[in-house]
């Protein structure tokens, strides 16, 4: 990168340079210079001969050229000629490199962005950066691997955090000669980190410009350098600013807490599930018992081991229910009951560790009516530490959405089974967004490129290999990897019905298998040749199985077959005992760590073990609710449930026109009503949590938030949007029924109805958490309000004493009491065919009695309150 001093002439170099350039920037040169050196412990050396240097120099610093540099910045001055400019961003973390403004300062505003293009699709790092002028059109350029000579080429540059870029800015402005910092420390934290390069373009006698190599070669400090003390340099001619930009969308990213580099062990890992209900014919047999069920265990896993290092990514590959989820879910922690020891940098698992986990499932758990964007700022402002601002809980979302390269779909929504949304490819981008927010230190992806054609499963694997070259450890289960996607993998694990078959480097895997005595017969792709040979096939055997064939017959071929395949399982099975077991116990006695890591790794568990959210109650409960509001009002709106609304009140308007001097009809009308935003309700809120589920594990797992916020949250988003539609309903019905035509009474009824609703939506809450299975669910939801109708005493009088207690917890009897006392009053009349009769003495009204306001209203704030906390506890005890 720095110009190399030549053996011997270190001195002489550094004083040259000071001369050459005068004064402060004589010592910036020869800081420069001496960087070069700095390996070699030179750099002091060399700063002290600048500086001396400089000093006596610094008399004779052109107060001239100061000022014709100066106005060489004045508006219209810089950016109008040529210069190259170079900057150096070292040790810079890989989130924070884009986004920054390189800003000419002094004349009109000439500020560029420096950011990636499609770097996270996994683009060659040294190419696809942008610099943009802001008010200029924006112009490309290509990152040469200027620190060659440091022995570093562009992919390396990205593991070790370093980036160069060397673009030409193509104005026409006169070189200019220094340039500085400006006070970087209100900038970033980081400002010891950066370094910046400015450098006036060099030609040759035939004009043209040198190149980085010419300029090498030719052993001149060909710029100026600026090492990271901004205050230094206050003795500019023109100003060259790093600052944030201006515009939020393009700023920075903040600044999060280093990925800690994860070692994850794993060793003897069995996972049994027990299959309660699964006959066996043997077992039937044996037992004498022909209908006998026989309550069994399956083992899934079979003892699995292996290690993955921080910057390696471990592929694993079998053939469909090999087991490659289950192992999964557990090294994330998702499943505790396994044998087994799991350790994270030689220390045992803690629950805690979850939290740098990422894991992204199979099937994506996405709420669909949320774009992008939405989902991806949610997601930042629930699992971002406290200590990020919300700006810059901001920032994160739109670098990740940009690192992905889901910019063209940022605002779509993200979609589902029944709604159109984002492709499956757009869909799993925003699901290892999601994970990909907190910077987590392990990320386990189930499947990340199934569904995806076969360039955007590569872009997919290079967006993991970019992560792992972070410093992250990576491992992914895959389907049908191309040889490519193949040989990105640092490892590989073959599983076959539970059993490991290979653990080692995916290079190696072929080779192993030669040893062995599996071969593929001609040129194919080893991930296919693996894969056949997981499930028992090969071609090896083969032209064995083909001799006999045709001696056989049929049935007894096929079971030949089955017998063969089983054959070559065993055998791969005995061969990964015999050679690779003893070959991972050697690796992991070989990679013994670091004691700082050790060191690092307890005081980390000292403080992840303290459970702590990375939010406040109120702040989840907020953002919760916002995204509630956002999710469920595509629900509760939807086309259909207003048409239905609307349908309904108007049919009843029609059936119970004007039915002001009908009394018993009114009646009817109230109890059709009380009984119609019982049912409701009810049954839209029973799918609330069930639905929710999957999306409560996922977030509850990974610590996002408090049981309580949650459900504070999607009940109180719940309440108003369940009441409009009621609302709309009774003012419908209420006037073309013939109520009484008062305001207070109006009120008085529709309050009754919405208490109904949301006792009704509370029942469904409890019943749908409760069984979390909609099936059960609604079933346990039909049967419940029709006990409740049935013993309000609606259809029978004589109830049973026994169930008499019933009507007293019915919601339907208090919410229809409440509704006729908003109509009518206790000595209330009406004429009949015997003239007068009372309202009380109606047969529908006698059932539940007029007056007892407070009491049924009470009832209702308790059973509004008692569902709830139903729903609520039933939550809390739901695995996660
Ligand atoms: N809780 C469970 N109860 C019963 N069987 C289970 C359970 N979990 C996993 N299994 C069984 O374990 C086997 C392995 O399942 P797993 O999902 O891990 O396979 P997989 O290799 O990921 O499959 P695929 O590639 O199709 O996703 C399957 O046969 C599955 O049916």
């Amino acid at each position: 990168m720095f110009p190399m001093a030549p053996a011997g002439n270190f001195e002489g170099d550094v004083k040259r340079v000071v001369s050459e350039l005068g004064g402060h920037h004589g010592r910036v040169a020869a800081a420069a210079v001496a960087a070069a050196d700095v390996e070699g412990g030179r750099f002091h050396e060399a700063n002290a001969i600048a500086n001396s240097s400089a000093n006596a120099n610094a008399a004779r610093v052109s107060d001239e050229e100061t000022a014709r540099a100066r106005a060489g910045a004045s508006p219209g001055g810089v950016g109008e000629k040529a210069f190259t400019a170079r900057l150096n961003i070292i040790d810079l973390d890989e989130d924070l490199r884009r986004n920054w403004k390189v800003a000419v300062e002094g004349g009109p505003r000439k500020s560029f962005a420096v950011d990636v293009e499609a770097a996270g699709a996994g683009a060659d790092p040294r190419k696809n950066w942008a610099l943009a002028v802001e008010d200029g059109p924006r112009r490309s350029f290509a990152v040469e691997p200027v620190t060659e000579s440091m022995g570093a080429g562009g992919m390396d540059l990205l593991a070790r955090k370093s980036i160069s870029l060397e673009g030409i800015w193509q104005g026409e402005a006169e070189p200019r000669r220094s340039f500085s910092y400006e006070d970087a420390a209100a900038l970033t934290p980081r400002r010891s980190s950066w370094s910046l390069d400015v450098a006036p373009p060099r030609k040759s006698a035939d004009g043209k410009r040198h190149s980085e190599g010419d300029r090498r070669k030719s052993k001149s400090p060909s710029f100026l350098a600026f090492p990271c003390e901004p205050r230094d340099m206050s003795m500019e001619l023109a100003k060259l600013t790093i600052m944030p930009p201006l515009n939020e969308s393009v700023e920075s990213t903040p600044k999060l807490s280093a990925t800690l580099p994860v070692s994850l062990k794993f060793e003897n890992i069995e996972y049994r599930v027990s299959n309660e209900f699964e006959s066996s014919w043997k077992d039937v047999k044996s037992w004498g018992q022909k209908f006998r069920r026989a309550r069994r265990e399956r083992v899934i896993l079979h003892g699995i081991s292996g290690r993955v290092h921080p910057g390696e990514m471990l592929g694993m590959l079998g053939p469909s229910g090999s087991g490659k989820t289950s192992l999964l879910q557990i090294l994330a922690g998702r499943c505790s009951k396994y044998e087994g020891t799991i350790t994270h940098n030689d220390v045992p698992f803690v629950k805690a560790m979850t939290r740098r986990t990422g894991l992204v499932t199979q099937d994506d758990i996405l709420y669909a009516h949320l774009t992008v964007r939405e989902t991806l700022v949610c997601a930042a402002l629930l699992r971002l530490p406290r200590e990020l601002s919300r700006k810059e809980k901001l920032r994160r979302a739109q670098d990740v959405i940009t690192e992905l390269g889901l910019e063209r779909c940022h605002n779509t929504m993200v979609g589902g089974s029944y709604v159109r949304g984002v492709s499956g490819g757009e869909r799993k981008r925003v699901s290892i967004g999601c994970e990909m927010l907190t910077d987590p230190s392990l990320l386990l992806l189930d499947e990340p490129t199934s569904g995806l054609d076969s360039t955007a499963a590569l872009s997919m694997v290079r967006t993991m290999r970019n992560l792992a070259q972070s410093g992250k450890t990576i491992i992914s289960t895959i389907h049908q990897p191309s040889s490519v996607i193949f040989h990105m993998f640092d490892k590989v694990l073959l599983l076959s019905e539970g059993q490991p078959m290979f653990y080692g480097k995916g290079s190696a895997a072929l080779d192993y298998f030669e040893s062995i005595g599996f071969h593929p017969t001609f040129a194919t792709n080893p991930a296919d040749f693996l894969l056949d040979l997981a499930n028992g096939v090969t071609h090896n055997l083969d032209d064995l199985h083909r001799e006999v064939s045709s001696a056989v017959p049929r049935r007894r071929r096929a079971k030949d077959q089955a017998e063969e395949r089983n054959c070559v399982k065993k055998i791969l099975k005995e061969a990964y005992i015999a050679h690779i077991v003893q070959e991972s116990k050697t690796e992991s006695m070989s990679r013994e760590l670091k004691p700082k890591t050790f060191q690092e790794m307890e005081s980390y568990h000292d403080t992840v073990s303290k459970r702590e959210w990375s939010t406040s109650w109120p702040q989840q409960f907020a953002i919760l609710s916002r995204r509630a509001l956002k999710e469920r009002r595509h629900d509760s709106f939807s086309a259909p449930r207003i048409l239905e609304t609307l349908l309904v009140a108007v049919i009843s308007g029609l059936i119970w026109w004007d039915s002001s001097d009908k009394i018993e009809d009114q009646v009817g009308l109230l109890f059709f009503s009380s009984t119609i935003w019982g049912f409701f309700p009810l049954f839209n809120s029973i799918f609330t949590f069930p639905q929710e589920r999957d999306m409560l594990r996922k977030e509850r797992s990974s610590g996002m938030y408090r049981l309580s916020a949650y459900f504070l949250a999607q009940s109180t988003v719940d309440v108003p949007m369940e009441l409009v539609l009621p609302f709309i309903y009774m003012v419908i019905v209420y006037w073309m029924g013939g109520l009484k035509a008062n305001a207070v009474a109006f009120l008085a009824t529709c309050a009754a109805v919405m208490s109904n609703v949301l006792v009704a939506q509370g029942l469904g809450l409890a019943i749908g958490a409760v069984c979390m299975n909609i099936k059960h669910a609604s079933t346990s939801a039909s049967v419940m309000m029709l006990t409740f109708l049935l013993a309000g005493g609606f259809y029978a009088k004589d109830i049973a004493p026994a169930l008499r207690w019933l009507k007293y917890v019915s919601f339907s009897y208090h919410g229809f009491k409440l509704e006729l006392n908003s109509q009518f009053g206790a000595d209330d009349e009406y004429p009949c065919s015997t003239g007068q009769c009372r309202v009380a003495d109606i047969d529908a009204v006698s059932t539940v009695g007029l007056g007892g306001n407070l009491v049924s209203a009470l009832a209702m704030l308790g059973l509004f309150v008692g569902f709830r906390l139903i729903a609520y506890i039933a939550l809390r005890r739901t695995k996660i």
